[in-house]
């Protein structure tokens, strides 16, 4: 069995690097006598295309922070971001993003046909070639049936569903997902993870996903980025030697998926301690 190994650190981008993240840091201003937050020290990864990356850190280490700086939302107040070589100042076309609130993110007087295809619509994409796109997207994530419904006639995780068809029908290089299935039940949030791996699978799309779920990061990812607590760095840049195939009883049950979560839990205690050092291989 392979030891668990951390990427290099990325000095030299490979020629499929997608995301490009160099430097980041993000400290908050003070306002009304407050002081400064420095939320993000330096943060330098790269993402290469088709990747599925996941995201993990202590509570307020800086997560959301980080994605709103590769999604163009907010500005970085050191370093960089680059998506396919050109730096983000502004929410790029090639990349989407999937909130935490689906409650939140759809439109309720919208059906949820319109939902999905509303930032189609925005982009000026004629009806016919609209409807099959929607109708593709619906499908993909088991919501063929769906069109007409309006979001409040959906469960949680149908709405979360209609969110993730939103945003692969926008057709993006980049998905990015802060938290999608914090709000949902147990067995929904199984079922939406293999969602995602399935749909990264059947697009070849390149996904970011920041979660809180040890156990989460691993059965979906295939690298796991372990952030310190804030002010924060990359405390570790792990390889997740799971087969490609996975399911929610085998994988989980295999003595790898353990030693990689456990591996990642100690990370993370480490992180909050505020000990920045990486761990030794777990052993053969
Ligand atoms: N707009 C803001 N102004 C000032 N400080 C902020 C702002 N947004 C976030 N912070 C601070 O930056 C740090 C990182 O916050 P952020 O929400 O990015 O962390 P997180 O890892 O996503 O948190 P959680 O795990 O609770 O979701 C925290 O100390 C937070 O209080």
């Amino acid at each position: 069995m392979a030891d668990i190994s951390t990427h290099e650190k990325p000095t030299e981008a490979p020629s499929t690097t997608l995301l490009s993240v160099r430097d980041l840091g993000k400290t908050y201003p003070g306002s009304a006598g407050s002081d400064a937050v420095e939320a993000i020290r330096s943060i330098s990864f790269d993402v290469r295309a088709g990747e599925l990356v996941c995201i993990v850190g202590p509570s307020g280490c800086g997560k959301t922070t980080l994605l709103k700086c590769l999604s163009g939302l907010l500005a970085p107040t050191t370093g960089s971001v680059a998506l396919d070589g050109e730096t983000v100042l502004a929410p790029p076309r090639k990349m989407a993003v999937v909130f935490q609130e689906y409650g939140r993110s759809l439109y309720p007087w919208l059906s949820v046909r319109d939902n999905v295809g509303l930032p189609l619509k925005s982009r000026g994409m004629p009806r016919g070639e609209r409807d099959d796109v929607v109708r593709a997207a619906l499908e993909e994530v088991g919501l063929g049936q769906a069109l007409t419904t309006f979001p409040w006639q959906l469960s949680g995780g149908m709405q979360q569903r209609v969110a993730i068809a939103r945003a692969i029908a926008y057709q993006p290089e980049v998905l990015v997902m802060d938290e999608p299935f914090a709000a949902v039940d147990a067995q929904t949030r199984a079922d939406l993870e293999d969602l995602v791996r399935r749909v990264w699978q059947d697009l070849g799309v390149t996904v970011l996903f920041v979660t809180h779920d040890i156990d989460e990061s691993v059965y979906l990812g295939e690298r796991v980025l372990v952030l310190s607590s804030s002010p924060t760095v990359v405390q570790e840049d792990l390889v997740v030697d799971l087969p490609a195939e996975r399911d929610q009883i085998s994988t989980r049950a295999l003595p790898r998926f353990t030693e990689l979560r456990t591996h990642v839990h100690q990370q993370i205690q480490r992180a909050k301690r505020g000990d920045r050092t990486g761990l030794p291989a777990t052993p053969r």
